[in-house]
């Protein structure tokens, strides 16, 4: 049997959509596997009453079958689904690095990226690699086509979590078909800030390329007290505030001295708006590691 953990994510950081990543040092998945002849999923911890134990409608099936590596599998949920922390695609991730040490696959990490990806596209209906590549790899992750490149940072992040449940499918649905050149070359500008601030592990550059004019206004919508949220951790020192991933989690960027601070102001804000939250402090961390084998 072997055991790993694989951290939660957050994806886009406003200006990335599908394209950046940044691994969590926390919250994260547990999961165990052990060969067998026929697939089971059993799931337990935050939010497994919605998560289904059918290996077609688990994102960890579509692991099994593209590694041909059949197995008990039990998932033990540190991250809540639907919250914009990518629990869907941290179980993948555990799921992928596991088998693939379990049934000797041989593949490297990036290699792995793509096979757990498979399994998002089984819940939000299109694959996207953002999340899985930096749950597996650690980091600030770029998913450029069939290619990813790793930066490792170490950023100070809030990521604080509404009592909403915003489902990736859903929140692919409300973003614009269309961007005008504007806004395109706006969201390149940002981007290029986001990705030179990691490299030069500013948490003021990240935060600055994190605002983006296309999908985060769209999706905030979705998102009660959204904006007031959002005006509660800049005004307690965060240096950049987007959606996380497709929401309704929100991410906000920071100095680690402001972190507690802006952590309350998020939840107060939320709180105002008649909404409970709970407030994750946290910062970029590594990708998935085995615990026991
Ligand atoms: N192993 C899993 N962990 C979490 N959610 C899963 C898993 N397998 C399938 N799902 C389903 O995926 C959906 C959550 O995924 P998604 O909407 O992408 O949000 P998240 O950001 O939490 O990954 C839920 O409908 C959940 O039932
Ligand atoms: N790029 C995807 C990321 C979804 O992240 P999740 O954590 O909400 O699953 C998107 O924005 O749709």
């Amino acid at each position: 049997m072997i055991t790993v953990r694989a951290p939660a994510t957050s994806a886009n950081l406003g200006s990335g959509f599908d394209v950046f990543g940044v691994a969590l040092d926390r919250p994260a998945d547990v999961v165990s596997v052990e060969k067998a002849s026929r697939t089971t999923i059993e799931v337990t911890g935050a939010g497994s009453q919605f998560i289904p134990e059918d290996p077609k409608k688990n994102t960890v099936g579509a692991v099994v079958e593209a590694l041909d590596a059949p197995a008990h599998i039990k998932i033990d949920k540190g991250i809540r689904p639907a919250s914009g922390l990518g629990s869907s695609a941290a179980s993948a991730a555990a799921v992928a690095v596991g088998l693939n040490q379990l049934y000797d696959r041989g593949l490297t990490r990036k290699e792995l990226v793509p096979i757990a990806g498979e399994g998002e596209a089984v819940v939000s209906g299109e694959p996207h690699v953002d999340n899985v590549a930096p749950s597996i790899l650690g980091g600030f992750t770029i998913a450029a086509g069939d290619d990813v490149t790793t930066v490792r940072a170490s950023i100070p992040l809030v990521a604080c979590l509404p009592e909403i449940a915003v489902s990736t499918r859903d929140a692919r649905r409300v973003i614009p078909s269309e961007a005008s050149l504007d806004d395109v070359v706006h969201t390149v500008g940002q981007a290029a800030t986001l990705a030179t601030g990691m490299c030069r592990n500013s948490p003021d550059l990240v935060g600055q390329g994190m605002y983006d004019r296309v999908v985060t206004p769209a999706r905030a919508e979705l998102i009660t007290g959204y904006e007031e949220v959002r005006q509660a951790a800049f005004d307690a020192g965060a240096t950049g505030v987007t959606v996380s991933g497709a929401g309704p989690g929100v991410l906000a960027a920071c100095h680690s001295r402001n972190r507690r601070e802006i952590a309350s102001a998020m939840v107060d804000a939320f709180a105002d708006a008649g909404v409970d939250s709970r407030a994750y402090q946290t910062r970029i961390g590594k990708g998935a590691e085995v615990l026991d084998y």
